[in-house]
């Protein structure tokens, strides 16, 4: 867990632990407080409207709570063609994910949603990275899939770990597609006068 000091800190509105992961990564100092919204009840016409709608209603809710807080949080899709892909619910889900991103290439969408209630402030957005996967065999498929990998990813798959090896090209943010695009993100933040102009305590940390 990251404890902020501040009482206007900011707390990720995630269970993501590849959020929690990249954040700290990026040096920032939050609390994690999860969000829990019924994702299947939004609705929204193009996958980048959802992405943004769905990180916004994460946001909102853990806003109810923590009023003078900054809160953050984000939502990540995967998708191929005209099929939006959510986490498997099993093998067999997995199986039929990965056969159909195997030799294209598809679409990461995350929403980005940054609110603080006291202030009356509310900004969402999305990033979009194009991932090409290479032709996937029968064989590889099926040694992914009997790994614990897929199973809480969105589109059946993590860039991060052994999915790696199926990986020919991205264009875009990678970290967008491990679950939250950092450079984005930092900038929505400074925007939000939150990260003191990159000025680091002698941890090496922002202090927020
Ligand atoms: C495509 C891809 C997704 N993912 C993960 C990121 C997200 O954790 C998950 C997408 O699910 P989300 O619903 O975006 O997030 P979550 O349920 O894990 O966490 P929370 O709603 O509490 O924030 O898939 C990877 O880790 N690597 C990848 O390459």
């Amino acid at each position: 867990m990251h404890q902020s000091n501040s009482p206007q800190g900011l707390i990720l509105a995630s269970a993501s632990p590849r959020r929690q992961e990249l954040l700290s990564q990026a040096g920032l100092q939050f609390q994690i407080i999860t969000s829990d919204i019924d994702e299947e009840s939004i609705l929204a016409d193009t996958p980048r409207i959802l992405a943004a709608a769905i990180a916004q209603a994460k946001a909102r809710e853990v806003a109810t709570l923590h009023p003078e807080n900054w809160i953050l949080a984000a939502d990540t899709l995967v998708v191929a063609g005209d099929q939006v892909l959510g986490k498997p619910a099993n093998p067999e889900e997995a199986v039929s994910m990965l056969k159909r991103l195997s030799g294209i290439s598809h679409q990461v969408i995350t929403g980005v949603a940054l609110c603080c209630t006291a202030q009356k402030k509310l900004r969402s957005y999305a990033v979009t990275t194009d991932v090409s996967f290479k032709e996937l065999t029968a064989q590889e498929i099926a040694w992914y899939t009997a790994t614990p990998e897929p199973y809480d990813k969105a589109g059946a798959y993590a860039i991060q770990g052994l999915a790696a090896h199926f990986i020919r090209h991205i264009c875009g943010s990678y970290t967008n597609v491990v679950g939250l695009p950092i450079c984005e993100v930092m900038e929505s933040l400074s925007l939000a006068g939150i990260v003191p102009s990159y000025v680091q305590n002698q941890n090496g940390v922002h202090a927020l």
